[in-house]
């Protein structure tokens, strides 16, 4: 064989990668991976001890119950805030430090990849799981469904955002991620800006998870026009339910823009096409138009579900019912067609001119209008109520006076002249962390300290929720406000290395604050302990801890796997406080057996293959990628001849069941 065959062989199975792609001369990634393998050995080794592989197995991994993929969708999102967080203060602490002679600890080559693997990490695998899970819990609970739509299609979507999630981290020790920034414009992505493999890193991992997105969202639209109770119309459905409805109908007309684009960036990339290109008639304008055009919505996508959950908990914790449904509803229509309409406000400085930068200035604006209308409704909510004071509660307050501000900011960007002055200054750094911490961090806390005891059958402890509480919020200020300062001095975003050191105390507070929000992530941590161990003091046997308003409080907490032994008859947009008011009596008697879908190990296996895929796909190893589809292919036909997908819970299962329920409720009376 010769020289020339032999190589393209070799290549042909191990494309780019060789041994040189072990990052083995970078320190902080060499302890990170010890520690990894570390905590990966602990793992493997607790769940031989206790014997939890068929558990997990059979409840977790193959499970197509919507609840329990809500879970894991929570769990993934808080596994990666750790990840995101200790990006975000490896580049507070390089900042702090690198002033004049010194370099900092991080050189420009590995800071640039944090920061994007920051953004797109907080992003695509904090907040849109953390986001999903919340509304694949809640939604078919407050709608008095049994499950989704599309059961199988909900765990393989979410297997294909974890494998997705896993693709950018295995990036950490197997090559490098993009050096571009979250939304990796070319030409800087192009592949003579950036060769190596960081971007097909980054195309590859959303990508895959895109996928799973795509697909939770007709998921979540099918289950909430098709499969909502008797008497439930639209005009009274619960508001987390209409602005979920909203979230998810932004994402099916959005995530698909993102698909392309990337599609075509990577064809640029490979294959050697131009459409980002200024050869043979490219432009990057295309891409920057089309990346923001799904981008916008995004951010909306984040802010949407936990505008509904402050709603929900403004309610219930003023012991009213929502002021101004009617208007809240409109007003979440409204911003998801605005939201459309203004994703030129990104690129105000790229030579659109004045009259079209006039009209993307004056439809963002726009959009304060209805998002100033529900505040003023949560406040006129909050107005004469017997409000309590709990953690769902003050997380709501923080947000509206957080948020408030942060929307301001976002105001003042939207005036074209400003925005040639703020346009990538730190202070856009702080006007969307305002909003996105102040907003969507702030809404899913409080989100995951209201529905904690549906999912689990306990409260979370109230203490070390308020601890929590105050450090994300003081912190939150500590960590920005520097920001916003040094924004008007000047300050542009994305940089390791300062001159001037008067700025440097500027980026010691920043760094102190995003300590104080370490100790609100640590503080939640020991919540999440301690509530555990102290579940049994916790405990809610109601199934209704907080005096709950929509169908979720109606059954017992946790649910049973059917969620409602009956559906129930829904006459009122409060429908649980309707039917308490009119003394409402379970059902004791009549039960029957109940039609579920089954589990399937098939969205699993399926996403994992796509991992590979992808991986092969980042690392021109053509064979392995061609096998890996063709197994992808094979395994989705195969599933399409499993006819096994439903079974009864037989109706003496369901007694059973709702006669414990029955017990602990009158022992609790
Ligand atoms: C959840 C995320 C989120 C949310 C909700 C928002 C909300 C808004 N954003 Fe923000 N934004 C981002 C995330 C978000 N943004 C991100 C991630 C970026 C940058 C990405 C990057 O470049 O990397 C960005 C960037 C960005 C820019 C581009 C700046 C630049 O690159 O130079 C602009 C410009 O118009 C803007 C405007 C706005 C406006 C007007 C709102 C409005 O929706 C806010 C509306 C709310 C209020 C105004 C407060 C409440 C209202 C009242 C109390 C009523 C009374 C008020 C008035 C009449 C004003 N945003
Ligand atoms: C928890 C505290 C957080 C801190 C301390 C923090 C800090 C930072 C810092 C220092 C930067 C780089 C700024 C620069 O360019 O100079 C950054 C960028 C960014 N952050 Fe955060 N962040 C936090 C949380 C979040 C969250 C929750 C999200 C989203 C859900 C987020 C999304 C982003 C994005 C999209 C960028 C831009 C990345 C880029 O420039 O490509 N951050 N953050
Ligand atoms: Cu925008």
């Amino acid at each position: 064989m010769s020289d020339t065959n032999l190589n393209t062989s070799t290549s042909l199975i191990m494309g780019k990668l060789s041994w040189a792609a072990i990052p083995l001369h970078e320190p902080i990634l060499i302890g990170t991976f010890a520690g990894v393998a570390l905590g990966g050995i602990l793992f493997l080794a607790l769940m031989f001890k206790f014997q939890l592989w068929g558990t997990l197995w059979r409840n977790w991994i193959t499970s197509i119950d919507h609840k329990r993929i809500g879970i894991m969708y929570m769990v993934l999102g808080i596994i990666m805030l750790l990840r995101g967080f200790a990006d975000a203060i490896m580049m507070r602490a390089q900042q702090a430090m690198a002033f004049g002679d010194n370099p900092g600890f991080l050189p420009p080559h590995h800071f640039d990849q944090v920061f994007t693997a920051h953004g797109t990490i907080m992003i695509f695998f904090v907040a849109m799981p953390l986001v999903t899970g919340l509304m694949n819990y809640v939604v078919p609970l407050q709608i008095g469904a049994r499950d989704v739509a599309f059961p199988f299609l909900n765990n393989f979507s979410f297997w294909m955002t974890t494998f997705g999630a896993m693709l950018t981290m295995a990036s950490l020790f197997i090559g490098e991620f993009a050096k571009t920034g979250w939304l990796a414009f070319p030409p800087l992505s192009g592949v003579l800006a950036s060769p190596d493999v960081g971007v097909d890193y980054y195309i590859w991992s959303l990508q895959v998870a895109g996928v799973g997105t795509t697909l939770s969202g007709v998921n979540l639209i099918a289950t909430i026009v098709k499969m909502r109770a008797p008497g439930m119309d639209l005009m009274k459905m619960p508001v987390f339910t209409w602005t979920s409805l909203c979230t998810n109908a932004l994402i099916v007309a959005s995530f698909p823009i993102l698909t392309v684009t990337l599609a075509l960036l990577s064809l640029d990339r490979t294959v050697g096409t131009n459409f980002f290109t200024n050869e043979l008639g490219g432009n990057p304008m295309l891409y920057v138009n089309l990346i923001w055009i799904w981008g916008h919505p995004e951010v909306y996508i984040l802010i949407l579900p936990v505008f509904g959950v402050f709603s929900e908990i403004v309610s219930t914790f003023s012991g009213k019912r929502l002021f101004g449904y009617t208007s809240m509803v409109y007003a979440t229509v409204v911003i998801t067609i605005l939201s459309y309409l203004v994703w030129l406000h990104h690129f105000f400085t790229m030579g659109s001119g004045a009259s079209v930068n006039s009209f993307f200035g004056i439809t963002t604006m726009i959009i304060s209008i209805p998002t100033g209308a529900k505040i003023f409704n949560w406040l006129f909510t909050m107005y004469k109520g017997r409000i309590r004071f709990e953690v769902p509660m003050l997380w709501t307050i923080g947000f509206m006076l957080t948020f408030v501000i942060g929307g301001m900011t976002g105001v003042m960007l939207a005036v074209p002249p400003a925005d040639f002055v703020l346009h990538n200054s730190l202070f856009l750094i702080a006007h969307f962390h305002n909003v996105i911490i102040g907003g969507v961090v702030f809404g899913l806390f409080a989100g995951i300290n209201f529905w904690f005891p549906k999912a689990f059958g306990y409260k979370l402890d109230e203490f070390w929720g308020k601890v929590s509480f105050w450090c994300w919020l003081v912190g939150f200020w500590v960590a920005f406000t520097p920001l916003y300062v040094m924004g008007f001095m000047g300050v542009t975003r994305r940089m390791n290395h300062f001159d001037d050191p008067s700025l440097q105390k500027w980026f010691i507070i920043a760094a102190i604050g995003a300590l104080i929000i370490a100790a609100g992530i640590g503080a939640f941590l020991i919540q999440l302990f301690v509530s555990f161990m102290n579940r049994e003091k916790l405990r809610d046997v109601t199934g209704d801890p907080w005096g709950g308003r929509t169908l979720e409080w109606a059954t017992s907490s946790p649910p049973p796997d059917y969620n409602f032994a009956f559906t129930p008859v829904v006459h009122d947009s409060d429908s649980w406080a309707d039917m308490k008011e009119n003394n409402y009596q379970r059902p004791k008697s009549g039960f029957v057996a109940i039609h579920m879908p089954k589990n399937t190990e098939m969205g699993f296996i399926i996403a994992a293959i796509s991992f590979v895929l992808g991986f092969g796909l980042i690392w021109h190893m053509w064979l392995l990628a061609g096998l890996s589809f063709v197994a992808m292919m094979v395994a989705i036909v195969v599933h399409t001849f499993n006819y096994k997908r439903d079974y009864y819970i037989p109706a003496e299962e369901v007694v059973r069941t709702e006669e414990a329920h029955t017990r602990l409720l009158e022992r609790h009376v």
